[in-house]
């Protein structure tokens, strides 16, 4: 066979059959637990590109005597990096099907003082699976993930996340009527409704420590109005990010790497990984926030694709303040990441401790 004449070659591979990788809807069933095969080792390379890339800049992540102050040993790996770590290695079996991811809650960080060398087992357990009722091509799943510490056993990171799935052979749907009809047609937070108006004022916190956000809670209390702010920075998504970044945490999802697919796809282009979008809405917000722990976000959800050139912004409300211990207290914040037509891409809630 002449392999280099085009026309022989292209009839050989129309003949021949393609040996796929990843899932279909079909495979999983409730209550599933998978191992993952890939093992990571965190590395300083990987954390130091994902924490500069993305933006999160805090010195803790960089410098001994910042991370000695913050009560760490050395530095620890970014609990960005260390949650994009534990879910890529998952992406081979749950997801580089295809299919979007949809969100992400009960994120859960167990253990932040992790250091780069360690290396981190994950498995999944399927939580629910359930039919699309919009897109009949596709189901959806959400799975129960936890990357533990393979010397240790000890868990570091933990979430539940929902994807679209696509299925071996598409279901007869209503094409999504019902739904839109039950909830009005708007499952989207961030849409507005009608009885959802903003409020006649926005406070801006006069500093980044716990008790600046406080008083801004205390200043809107009983008022029309919400603490809520935009952070400047802005981070055009290169390829960097777009590739090398899911890539470089054992990501195989061909959304983010290979641009001959994705020409046929709807976005039309590769796509930004959910957690570096998250990552860089994330490090500008905490740019104005004296960030002593992560403790865990909830309700994520990806609105939008985001692609190559896209710039993602930041905005922040805050939600509420507890003092919890004598040098930091606990602040719920509600992050919106969007785009440079203001298109929100990415929403969730996030509890970190702040410094006093
Ligand atoms: C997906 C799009 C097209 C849907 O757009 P839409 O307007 O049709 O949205 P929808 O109607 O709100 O949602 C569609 C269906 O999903 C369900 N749904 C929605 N959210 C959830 C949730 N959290 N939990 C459970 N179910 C959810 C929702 O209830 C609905 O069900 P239905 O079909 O029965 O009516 C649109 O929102 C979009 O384009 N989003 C951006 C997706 C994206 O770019 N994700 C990040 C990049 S992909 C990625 O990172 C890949 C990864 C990590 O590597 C990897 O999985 O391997």
């Amino acid at each position: 066979m002449d392999y280099t004449d085009t026309e022989t070659f292209t009839t050989i591979l129309d003949r021949t059959e393609t040996r796929e990788k990843g899932n279909c809807f079909e495979d999983f069933t409730e209550g599933q637990t998978i191992a993952h095969a890939p093992g990571l080792t965190l590395s300083n390379y990987a954390n130091e590109l994902w924490a500069s890339q993305t933006l999160n800049h805090d010195p803790m992540y960089w410098r001994t005597d910042a991370a000695r102050e913050a009560g760490f040993e050395e530095p620890p790996v970014h609990p960005d990096y260390l949650l994009a770590a534990v879910m890529g290695p998952t992406v081979e079996d749950l997801s580089e099907k295809g299919g979007y991811f949809l969100g992400r809650t009960n994120v859960r960080y167990h253990d932040q003082t992790v250091t780069p060398g360690t290396e981190v087992r994950v498995s999944s357990t399927v939580e629910s699976t359930a039919t699309s009722s919009s897109r009949p091509e596709y189901g959806i799943v959400t799975w129960e993930t936890e990357g533990v510490d393979a010397e240790t056993g000890d868990p570091l990171v933990s979430y539940e996340r929902t994807n679209m799935i696509p299925r071996r052979e598409p279901v007869a749907t209503d094409g999504g009527e019902s739904a839109t009809a039950a909830d009005g047609g708007d499952t989207d937070a961030t849409d507005g409704d009608a009885d959802d108006a903003p409020p006649e004022e926005f406070v801006t916190p006069d500093g980044d420590r716990f008790g600046d956000f406080a008083a801004a809670l205390d200043e809107a209390e009983d008022r029309d109005a919400a603490v809520a702010y935009r952070h400047e920075r802005g981070r055009t998504m290169d390829d960097v990010l777009v590739a090398t970044l899911p890539l470089m945490t054992l990501n195989t999802a061909k959304q983010h790497h290979n641009v001959d697919v994705m020409a046929d796809s709807p976005s039309g282009d590769i796509v930004a990984y959910g957690d570096v979008t998250r990552s860089v809405a994330l490090g500008h917000a905490r740019s104005d926030e004296a960030t002593y722990r992560e403790l865990g976000c909830d309700d994520e959800r990806f609105h939008t694709f985001v692609t190559p050139g896209d710039t993602v912004y930041g905005f922040t409300r805050v939600l509420d303040a507890e003092a919890t211990h004598d040098h930091a207290g606990t602040v719920t914040f509600e992050h919106i990441a969007f785009n440079q037509h203001d298109a929100p891409v990415y929403s969730g809630t996030r509890r970190a401790l702040i410094q006093q």
